[in-house]
């Protein structure tokens, strides 16, 4: 079975992107033709949100690598929210994208093997990577990596998130001078180069924000192995240009995903028709791709 770090890189290089396009549906961004405003019930909510993610995903589709649901927009719903989250997983499958799925997990042993079973295992919300939540320790983070590798999927693991207040918990120097987010790093590379691809990157990757190139910097000294998935770049005020650092000498190396910079592109008020709503996103993720294509393949 390929080390599905392997299978990202060969993505990568075919569709010349390494942008993700997180599906974060969020109502109050759709426009009139879609939902009504007002009260609307789950139902209504549901199929508005996979109307929403068909279009998103046709108009990215050629842009990007992979696409993100994050899972809490979809929980809002219920069940029906998880109805339109596992139509959105087949639907994103169906046009050969990637799906990570974004569920920031990670609990007590036998709690977090379930949730790589739901994952990374067969079932109707498995995506091939999923987000964990590495702070409860290796036993809360070790079933992830075995379900992983058995299944020839992927996984990222948070170490410095993207958010203005990481710094109160993962920059905290622990007694050895060194910062909690650096000591992650080098917990989770003892395990990555035991799991390294033909490329020699592991299927175990870690979260690390745009917002913090400085910090990506020192995490890559530990993590030389690790594919990053880079969030906070275009609405939390990652530029193109602080991304140098998350990238390998070929370009490689690091995802870089968009949410709000791409699937809300534009006021809502302009997009009058589907093929306006189109249009907004797919310019937006051309453009985002161009971008980061220039930074990341430059010498
Ligand atoms: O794991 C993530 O994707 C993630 C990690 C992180 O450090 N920061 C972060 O913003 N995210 C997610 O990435 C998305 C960012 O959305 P935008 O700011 O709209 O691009 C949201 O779904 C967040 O939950």
């Amino acid at each position: 079975m390929k080390n599905f770090a392997d299978v990202l890189i060969e993505e990568i290089i075919h569709k010349n992107s390494v942008l993700v396009a997180g599906l974060d549906p969020d109502l109050q961004y759709f426009p009139d033709f879609l939902i009504d405003s007002g009260e609307v019930s789950n139902q209504k909510a549901s199929e508005a949100i996979y109307h929403y993610n068909r279009i998103v995903i046709d108009a990215v589709a050629e842009h990007v690598v992979a696409v993100k649901p994050q899972l809490a927009y979809y929980e809002v719903y219920g069940s029906e929210g998880i109805r339109a989250l596992e139509k959105t997983i087949a639907y994103a499958k169906s046009k050969n994208l990637i799906v990570i799925n974004d569920a920031k997990r990670g609990d007590i042993g036998s709690t977090s093997s379930a949730y790589a079973k739901a994952f990374l295992g067969n079932g109707s919300l498995a995506g091939d990577m999923v987000t964990v939540n590495p702070f409860l320790g290796s036993d809360g983070y070790l079933p992830f990596i075995e379900e992983a590798g058995r299944n020839g999927k992927g996984l990222f693991l948070l170490v410095k998130t993207s958010n203005p207040s990481s710094h109160e918990v993962q920059d905290v120097k622990l007694e050895n001078g060194e910062l909690l987010y650096i000591k992650m790093a080098d917990d989770i590379n003892k395990i990555a180069q035991q799991t390294l691809g033909e490329n020699n990157y592991s299927f175990i990757g870690a979260v690390v924000g745009a917002t913090y190139p400085m910090e990506a910097e020192k995490v890559r000294k530990s993590l030389p192995s690790s594919i990053f998935l880079v969030p906070g770049f275009g609405a939390q005020g990652g530029t193109a240009n602080d991304l140098k650092p998350f990238f390998d000498a070929k370009g490689l190396g690091a995802l870089v995903s968009s949410s709000r910079g791409i699937i809300y592109n534009g006021s809502k008020e302009e997009k009058k028709t589907e093929a306006v709503l189109y249009e907004f996103i797919a310019k937006a993720a051309r453009e985002s791709n161009d971008k980061i294509n220039e930074v990341r393949l430059s010498h």
